[in-house]
């Protein structure tokens, strides 16, 4: 269990985090969701007991990251966002590196790196250079340098910026073994998707602030009222505004009423006495994406 308890931090005149609050159980998969400049990396870095100078604390099983850090620090692995790789040595040589940093012992060490290696899907690259990799095989290396010790929390920090889909579905599917596995995962992104596809909890975060944390099911049904969605020809502002709260959405128009399901009818029975046949008339289901912009009217994209 991790608990955050009030944490906030300061750059200078920047409030990068304002009193953050939240708890993850053993075992989860935790989203940690904003835009970008939300405060993810800071709050990842202070977690990750690599960032120092902040107000509030962590505690992990009881034990405080203010008084034992150190102890802490080895049962977490960190990936950071940006590749932290020495491109000119091949990819057993840096996990080798970052083992020595663990003081893994060398026959102990390379067998780790074999298991490593296989986790990550890297077996037929160890002896390649580093900078002979894809965008997508320096990230799997990254996480698998974090991986060494056997860390029991994971946090990894936009692991999947940059890459392909394949090498995306790749972290993934690392992210889901490490969990089978009893592994605890903080992940952050500014990809709802991802964080819907992976997580079991998440926390929402925008402007240093949480804006929500919990459970991903009881999150989406409390959110959850389904609003109409409708969109063709002749179909605008003035025209649904009887029906209920309007605004814009892509192509065509989210109505919010109480009774979503008779608003379509009405909308339907309107429409036939009004000739007019609008090419989507459906109920629509809130997604992660429209829950953070109702907290906090901010767009997760294009930031
Ligand atoms: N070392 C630093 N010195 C000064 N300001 C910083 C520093 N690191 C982060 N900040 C500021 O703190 C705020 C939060 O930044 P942070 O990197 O934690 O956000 P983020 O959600 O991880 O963003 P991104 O998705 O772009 O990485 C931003 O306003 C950023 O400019």
């Amino acid at each position: 269990m991790i608990d955050v308890k009030g944490i906030s931090k300061q750059y200078g005149d920047i409030q990068a985090l304002d009193n953050i609050s939240f708890h993850i159980d053993e075992g989860a998969c935790f989203g940690l969701v904003g835009p970008n400049g939300a405060g993810k990396s800071t709050l990842m870095k202070i977690l990750s007991g690599i960032l120092l100078n902040f107000h509030g604390d962590m505690e992990v099983n009881d034990w405080s990251v203010s008084k034992e850090r150190l102890k802490i620090k080895q049962r977490i692995g960190y990936v950071p966002q940006e590749i932290c790789l020495e491109e000119t040595l091949t990819a057993r040589d840096n996990l080798t590196l970052f083992g020595h940093l663990y003081e893994l012992k060398r026959k102990a060490l390379q067998t780790r790196i074999d298991e490593v290696l296989a986790q990550i899907g890297l077996q037929d690259r160890a002896k390649d250079k580093v900078s002979t990799f894809s965008g997508g095989m320096k990230r799997r290396l990254n996480i698998g340098c974090a991986l060494l010790h056997k860390p029991s929390i994971v946090i990894m920090d936009e692991p999947t910026v940059g890459i392909d889909p394949q090498s995306r579905n790749s972290i993934f599917s690392i992210i889901q073994e490490l969990q089978k596995d009893g592994s605890t995962i903080i992940y952050s992104s500014h990809y709802m998707e991802e964080v819907e596809h992976l997580c079991d909890s998440i926390g929402l975060i925008d402007n240093g602030k949480l804006a929500e944390f919990g459970r991903m099911e009881d999150l989406l049904e409390k959110h959850a009222s389904p609003s109409l969605f409708i969109a063709g020809e002749g179909i605008d502002q003035d025209f649904l505004q009887s029906f209920g709260k309007v605004e814009r959405k892509g192509t065509g128009y989210l109505l919010n009423s109480e009774d979503s399901l008779q608003t379509l009818e009405k909308v339907a029975v309107h429409c036939r006495e009004q000739d007019i046949h609008p090419y989507r008339l459906e109920l629509y289901q809130p997604r992660l994406e429209d829950i953070f912009f109702h907290l906090t009217g901010t767009q997760l994209r294009d930031m």
